[in-house]
């Protein structure tokens, strides 16, 4: 029998919620067989947390902001994203309303990305079918 998957939750974080125009990806420089793959920032979530308390709190640690949080991006998995053999992904489309995003631990990297360029950087294999999912949400 296989373990329960571990449950990350991370944000689609858009230049405006109502009509969104450009994600914010990031590029993550640890671990090695990660390192230069993009991804949407969030992580685990701590034994103790909502989803939505955990995902305040990677994005604080992650990238140094406070974000307004739109509503989820449901998946096809039982309403989440199935993003390895361990893990099942939620996210939300956030706004950032406090601070500049910076990559501060964990990335190297962060890009804006309109849909014309959203497969100008590599994603995270199991991070492909969201991005593809996401085109019909923006302007
Ligand atoms: N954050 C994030 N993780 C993703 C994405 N796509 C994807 O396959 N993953 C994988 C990478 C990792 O194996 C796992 C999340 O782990 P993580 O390293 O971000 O979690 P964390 O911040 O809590 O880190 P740690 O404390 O365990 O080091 O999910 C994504 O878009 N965002």
């Amino acid at each position: 029998m296989s373990a329960k998957p571990v449950l990350v939750v991370a944000a689609v974080i858009v230049d405006d919620l109502s009509r969104p125009t450009a994600l914010l990806a990031a590029r993550r420089s640890r671990p090695e067989h990660l390192a230069g793959r993009w991804e949407f920032p969030g992580g685990k979530v701590d034994p103790g947390e909502t989803p939505v308390e955990g995902l305040h709190r990677e994005l604080i640690e992650e990238l140094g902001v406070r974000v307004d949080l739109g509503r989820e991006l449901v998946g096809p998995d039982d309403g989440a994203w199935v993003i390895t053999d361990r893990h099942v992904m939620r996210l939300w489309f956030a706004r950032v309303t406090g601070g500049e995003p910076e990559p501060l631990i964990e990335h190297d990297e962060l890009r804006w990305l309109q849909p014309s360029s959203f497969f100008d950087v590599p994603w995270l294999d199991g991070d492909v079918r969201i991005v593809e999912a996401l085109d019909s949400h923006f302007a």
